[in-house]
């Protein structure tokens, strides 16, 4: 028997008015497999990722983790599935309220209950992985660059061993250089828990970096999924056009009218 997919969208629909966001999207990742959905703006990818975590309900279809619906759980039992998955988000998103570790340790603390000394070790740990030693663990994350926040925002997201990372956009502002480091850093760690992974993405570098599997999404569909490595050679004139940076093809850019 196939073991059921970790996280599975079936003709997951979503529209806020009349426009029409995500149309009959199927999409699924296996335990351990590392899928980019990369995609032009506005084509709704934070909207796909917004229904996986019940930030937004789905008009029709449904989402699956680990064989499970998680469309319209409870507040409760929304928590509990969510204690399994971390999260990077597109500016790291760190309190700099808290220094550097208890961001890191954040979720430990307050979802996991784990006491406060233990939950250091770990954020200790989890910062070294991500290259930061133990002389930022108190800094405060407003004094850092970009690059080192998303590093804090890395460590964070892996603290607790989750099963399912998310990574919002994760090289947003950095230079090419910094996001090659951080691709090469996510893929390093989530492959060392063997986690499985959901990032969405406007890089295509980044994305080959990261995915094991890339998927295009267009006007709310996946119009091309596959092996990463085959993305530059696919000759789908989707991908052909995304890849290249084209403005004549099959994508269609909207263009506001004044
Ligand atoms: N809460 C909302 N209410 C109304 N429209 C929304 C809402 N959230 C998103 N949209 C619209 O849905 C469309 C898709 O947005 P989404 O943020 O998912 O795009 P995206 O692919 O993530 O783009 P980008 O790469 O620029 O972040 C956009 O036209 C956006 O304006």
């Amino acid at each position: 028997m196939t073991a059921a997919p970790k996280i599975e969208l079936r003709k997951v629909c979503k529209a806020f008015g009349s426009k029409v966001i995500l149309s009959d999207l199927d999409l699924s990742i296996q335990d351990g497999e590392s899928l980019v959905v990369i995609g032009g703006s506005g084509t709704g990818k934070s909207v796909m990722l917004k229904c996986i975590l019940g930030l937004l309900e789905p008009d029709s279809g449904d989402i699956l983790i680990d064989g499970q619906s998680v469309v319209g759980l409870s507040s409760k039992a929304r928590e509990k599935v969510l204690l399994k998955t971390g999260m990077l988000f597109q500016y790291a998103a760190l309190f700099d309220s808290l220094p550097v570790w208890e961001n890191v340790a954040f979720g430990l603390l307050q979802a996991h209950g784990i006491p406060r000394k233990k939950a250091r070790e770990i954020a200790m740990e989890k910062l070294s992985l991500v290259g930061l030693g133990p002389d930022m663990a108190d800094r405060n994350p407003a004094e850092m660059s970009i690059g080192m926040q998303k590093r804090v925002g890395l460590a964070r997201a892996i603290a607790a061993d989750p099963e399912i990372i998310f990574f919002d956009e994760p090289t947003t502002g950095l230079d090419p250089i910094m996001g090659d480091v951080i691709d090469s850093l996510i893929r390093d760690c989530t492959r060392r828990l063997g986690a499985t992974t959901l990032t969405i993405s406007h890089d295509m570098d980044g994305a080959q970096v990261i995915g094991d599997t890339i998927a295009l999404l267009y006007k709310g569909n996946v119009v091309w999924s596959g092996p990463a490595d085959t993305i530059k050679t696919c000759g789908n004139p989707y991908v052909e056009q995304f890849v290249r940076g084209d403005i004549d093809g099959p994508i269609k850019l909207e263009v506001l009218k004044p």
